[in-house]
């Protein structure tokens, strides 16, 4: 057995002196990012490194998606379908990420999390501007959410834009109205900050899409891929009340909501209501 076998030699060309150089750590600001990690517990209960870890993915990821479906948005308001799609299934993985994370938090038990929740006083994922970002850019205008962001103008000003700016979905009724489809007016016209209602005059539309789905391709791969993005979206959203429920059962939340109650009313909303609708009445008369 000669050393190579039990260690992997440097290459000769393998770059050491980095100083004054662009490094790994310095390109990812990795000083940022990883001096973040400040548990309030002390002394630091070991547990609570998962949990603000936990919530520091979840915030890279939504950035992610955040960045992705402005670019899907603004793809679609310009027909760009192609690059659209594309995003689309970028989102889908991403989310699949965010939900899957549930696992690792799972692990986290109940008396646990006790020992430290109290350092947490009204902080609450309630309170998070990303997610909330995503949920209108999605569709789900609520004018209510922004209120927890008056503390913090820049925040609360950004949050009324997109508040006021047409959705995901809003942009996709357009680009379908721009290609032959009869989406009535009050879909593709409307006060935007207002939350989606749903329009029985786009089932036959979508009826027509589903059940052509040759001839309207593009556009029965684009409602597909909302789909994908709605059911995801759900997944975590279920992910995260049954973690809940099984950390504090049926506590009130540090956000001062009834806790797992008023998260399961959650489940109840859709961003795309007609995509689920059609799947009913394709293929009858
Ligand atoms: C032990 C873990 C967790 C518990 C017990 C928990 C509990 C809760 C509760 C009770 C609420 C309702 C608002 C309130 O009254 O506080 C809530 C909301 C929320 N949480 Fe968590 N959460 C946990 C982990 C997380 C994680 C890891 C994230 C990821 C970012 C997150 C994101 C959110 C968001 C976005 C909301 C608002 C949901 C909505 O408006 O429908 N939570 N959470
Ligand atoms: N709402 C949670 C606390 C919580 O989970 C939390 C606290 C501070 C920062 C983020 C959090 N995550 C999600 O709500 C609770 O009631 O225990």
């Amino acid at each position: 057995m000669t050393s190579s076998d039990i260690k992997r030699d440097l290459e000769a060309g393998i770059e050491i002196d980095l100083a004054d150089r662009l490094t790994y750590g310095g390109y990812l600001q990795l000083d940022t990012l990883l001096s973040a990690q400040q548990p309030l517990s002390n002394p630091p209960h070991h547990d609570e490194m998962l949990f603000i870890i936990q919530h520091h993915v979840s915030e890279l990821w939504m950035k992610l998606v955040i960045h992705e479906l402005r670019a899907a948005v603004a793809n679609l308001s310009r027909d760009e379908i192609d690059s659209c799609l594309k995003i689309l299934a970028r989102v889908k993985q991403i989310q699949r990420q965010l939900f899957e994370q549930w696992a690792v938090l799972e692990t986290l038990t109940p008396s646990e999390y006790l020992e430290f929740r109290d350092v947490l006083g009204p902080a609450s994922g309630f309170q998070s501007y990303q997610y909330r970002t995503i949920e209108f850019l999605l569709g789900n205008k609520n004018a209510q959410m922004i209120a927890v962001f008056d503390h913090d103008p820049p925040r609360r000003d950004a949050l009324r834009q997109v508040l006021e700016a047409p959705s995901l979905y809003d942009e996709f009724l357009r680009h379908l109205a721009r290609h032959g489809h009869e989406v009535p007016l009050a879909c593709t016209e409307r006060d935007w900050s207002q939350p989606y209602q749903r329009h029985p005059e786009l089932i036959p539309v979508f009826r027509r899409i589903y059940e052509q789905s040759d001839a309207h391709w593009r556009a029965y791969n684009l409602c597909e891929k909302l789909v994908d993005v709605e059911e995801s979206f759900q997944l975590w959203r279920f992910r995260h009340m049954k973690t809940v429920e099984r950390i504090i059962g049926f506590r009130r939340g540090t956000g001062g909501s009834s806790g797992v109650g008023f998260l399961r009313k959650a489940l109840d909303l859709t961003f795309f209501p007609e995509l689920f609708e059609v799947r009913t009445v394709i293929g009858t008369a």
